[in-house]
Formats: C-alpha cells, structure tokens, sequence
C-alpha cells in the first residue's frame, strides 16, 4: 500500500432498494496501485456496494446511496458530476461477457469515440492496438478485427470488455464476478490480466471464488448481510482473519 492518498474513499455508505437496507455503512478506499477484493455470501451487498463506485445504481429506480464516495478526492455524487465522464474514470466489466454486437474494433473504438479520443483513423487504431494489447488479446484478434464481438470464446470476449473498459482511460476498473461464466484457463487468463494491469489501474473486484480473492488482491474485504465485517490485507484476511465471522466464512462454514 502507498503514501499516496487513496484512488478513492466510500466512507458511511449506505444503500438502499425502497425500504430494504442492502448496505449498512460502509467505509473502504482503494489505493491506485491495488486489486481490493470483495467477498461474502451471496446477497451481501458486494456488487451493491461495487455499483455506488461509478453511479450504476442510479440506473435502478428504487435505489439510495447515501454517505460520500470520493474519486482523488472529488464527491462523485456532487450535482455537477459528470455521470458519463465518471463512468469513463471508473470503468466496468460485468459477470457476464457483454460485447456489443458489433465488430472487434467498433467494441474498443466505441467510447473512444463518443468522448472524442482520437483525432484520427491513426490515432483511433492507435487505441485499439493498445487497449486490445493491454487486455492481452491482441494477438489472438488482430487478423480479425472487423469479425463481430459477440462470434469470440467467452474468455475472448470478457477480455474484450476489458478491452472497451481501458480504451477511454480509466483510473479505476471495477470488476463484477468477471470470471464467473468462464472455465478454468479463461479464468487463469483474466487473473493473470488483472496482474499485468495491477500499477496501472486501480482494480476492485467481486468475487464468489476464494482463491481467486487471495491469488489477485493486496486487500480484501470481506461483507455479511451488508455491513463490512472485515478489510485488511488478503494475507491476513486468509490465514489470520480477526472477526469470527470471518474465520467461519473462509473455513466454508457457511456461503
Ligand atoms: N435492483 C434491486 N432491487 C431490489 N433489491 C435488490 C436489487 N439488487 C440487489 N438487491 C438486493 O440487495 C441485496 C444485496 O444484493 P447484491 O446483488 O448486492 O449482493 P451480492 O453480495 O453481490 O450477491 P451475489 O453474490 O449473489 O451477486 C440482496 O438482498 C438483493 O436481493
């Protein structure tokens, strides 16, 4: 973990659908240069609490975010936030692989695009070469890059999402279960991915998979029924967990 103030900082979060509470205040930050995973059984709050980072839930009618949620500092709930412009900063890729059905590079070259990237067709294939190289697909799509997105391996096509997600710039990309429609050497891929982009992004993820939390993150944060029980270093989370609560959900007592 840095000296560098936190990439961002969710402090008293609380969320609710209608009258139901699904996240009890919550406080975490993400340092630029971490993976923080979150973990907990299901319907604990994680992908809620994953969603207030970039605004998702304003897109769910019945959704309340309260507390302060800041991005380097900045309230991302402020009335002059830009929502299309934070959703660039903290990008998203979803649990399952969601191309647009529309070619290789049209998916990478779409947002590029509407925020006005590229001067060029140059400079546009420029960002498509990157950002398809940085989310390690490059070599297997290069030689098809008009074919659609939706025509490529499930693996492929998460790692295309990934692709639309660095293609505007992130500073944060927030991953939702991002490999739970994937098998094994998909899954190995992605995690591999999420190393090599550690340093350049900040990186939270959702995750139902253990190992997986304790193979890519530095910190883990580990929610039951909507509150954070525990957040500190994954080495500790895993071997040396301090809540009970903890300790019985790792040894799979229950999940
Ligand atoms: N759009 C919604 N409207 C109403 N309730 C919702 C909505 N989305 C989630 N919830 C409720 O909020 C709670 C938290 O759900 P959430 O999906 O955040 O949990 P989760 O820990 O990510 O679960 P899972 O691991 O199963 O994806 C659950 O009780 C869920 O039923």
């Amino acid at each position: 973990m840095s000296n560098t103030p936190p990439k961002m900082t969710a402090s008293h979060v609380t969320v609710h659908y209608g009258t139901k509470r699904a996240i009890d205040d919550v406080s975490i930050d993400i340092d630029q240069d971490e993976v923080v995973a979150f973990i907990g059984p299901s319907g604990c709050g994680k992908s809620t609490f994953l969603r207030t980072l970039n605004r998702m839930n304003d897109t769910v009618a019945s959704a309340r975010v309260e507390g302060d949620i800041r991005l380097d500092g900045h309230d991302i709930y402020a009335p002059d936030m830009d929502v299309v412009q934070l959703r660039a900063r903290v990008g998203m890729v979803f649990q399952k692989p969601n191309p647009f059905p529309k070619s290789i590079y049209e998916n990478v070259a779409y947002g590029p695009r509407i925020h006005g990237l590229a001067q060029s067709k140059s400079d546009m294939d420029g960002i498509v070469e990157r950002s398809l190289t940085r989310a390690g697909l490059w070599a297997e799509v290069k030689d098809r890059l008009s074919d659609s997105g939706t025509a490529l391996s499930g693996g492929q096509q998460q790692r295309l999402c990934i692709a639309r997600a660095i293609a505007v710039d992130p500073e944060v990309i927030l991953m939702d279960e991002p490999c739970s429609a994937l098998d094994p050497i998909a899954t190995a891929k992605i995690e591999e991915l999420i190393h090599e982009l550690r340093g350049r992004y900040a990186i939270a993820i959702v995750t139902h998979n253990m190992q997986q939390a304790a193979r890519v993150s530095q910190r883990t944060a580990f929610f039951h029924l909507g509150t954070l029980v525990e957040f500190g270093r994954t080495s500790d989370i895993f071997t040396n967990p301090r809540q009970e609560r903890t300790k019985d959900y790792i040894t799979g007592r229950y999940g």
